[in-house]
């Protein structure tokens, strides 16, 4: 049995924000511009809520500009595009998120492809995700971005490592196995296909889980000793009727088997918001710089 360490997503993402806030106030000092990140959601998804107002807060408290668009589920296409525009044209505006998922009427590609690729602070854009792909500066999604920080402190190089994504998404299972290669990690993508995951998944010196499945990945799937990272987010029910947040990875029983795990909530969601900031400010140094 060893003893599995926490990998405080929570503390590293305080860390982070502070020093992104330090160099935002060099930034104002230097240009006379504040970095601007512009949300866009639709509808009142109570999950995105909290996301929304923790990013919002946050902005602000790094030292940057928040503006935030609420508009109603029934919002035309043509119209969250001439928001999306609108925004592009902003000089007050560096990034540009629009909440996903959205609702079944609008076309979340075409909403995608209209956001200038330099304010893609989420690096959804497909230039974005095809200049990760080959190896060019790019704005690389907010929470693979994260996940690989948590990854370094805590191994050093991932050089040669065995990495297993279960999940393939476009917002994190294949961006984050392209952050992988980039760091010369040897990288499986597993998902709903895959042959005998549990077998593919004891494979991994890192274990990744992003799928969105509550407590999917048990302990007898992860190697001795292996780094995972939980990527999920799931809210379930409790028995006395109340809810809690759980990941995709059933961390009791990693314990004493994982060498380090990050923890549901407080692990990687909270790099998740700390890596759009990082984002928000490199898209402010190149539009202005
Ligand atoms: N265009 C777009 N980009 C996104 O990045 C995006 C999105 N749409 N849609 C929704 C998901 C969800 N998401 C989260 C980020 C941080 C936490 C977070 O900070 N969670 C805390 C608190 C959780 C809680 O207590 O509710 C934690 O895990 O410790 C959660 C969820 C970003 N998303």
């Amino acid at each position: 049995m060893i003893e599995t360490r926490l990998i405080d997503g929570k503390a590293f993402a305080e860390t982070l924000r502070a020093r992104i806030a330090t160099e935002v106030a060099a930034f104002r000092q230097a240009t006379g511009v504040t970095p601007g990140l512009a949300v866009v959601l639709l509808g009142e998804d109570p999950a995105s809520a909290v996301y929304v107002r923790n990013k919002g807060r946050q902005t602000i408290e790094a030292g940057m500009a928040s503006f935030e668009h609420r508009l109603p589920a029934e919002t035309s296409q043509d119209d969250v595009l001439a928001l999306v525009r609108a925004l592009n044209a902003d000089p007050a505006v560096h990034g540009i998120l629009v909440q996903l998922p959205l609702p079944a009427h609008i076309d979340a590609q075409a909403v995608l492809a209209t956001i200038d690729p330099a304010k893609d602070v989420d690096g959804f854009h497909v230039v974005n995700a095809g200049r990760l792909a080959v190896g060019l500066d790019a704005l690389v999604p907010c929470t693979p971005l994260g996940c690989v920080m948590l990854l370094k402190d805590t191994l050093g190089s991932l050089a040669g490592l065995e990495a297993v994504v279960v999940g393939r998404s476009n917002i994190v299972g294949k961006p984050l196995a392209q952050l992988l290669l980039r760091e010369d990690a040897t990288v499986t993508i597993a998902h709903s296909r895959t042959r005998d995951l549990p077998a593919v998944c004891r494979r991994a010196d890192i274990l990744i889980g992003a799928v969105g499945r509550p407590e999917m990945i048990k302990g007898d799937w992860i190697k001795p000793g292996a780094t995972v990272i939980d990527v999920g987010i799931n809210r379930v029910p409790k028995p006395d009727g109340g809810t809690r947040l759980v990941g995709d990875v059933a961390f009791e029983e990693a314990q004493g088997i994982a060498g380090a795990i990050t923890p549901v909530p407080g692990g990687v969601g909270p790099m998740t918001i700390a890596c759009l900031l990082a984002n928000t400010l490199t898209a402010a140094k190149r539009l202005v710089g």
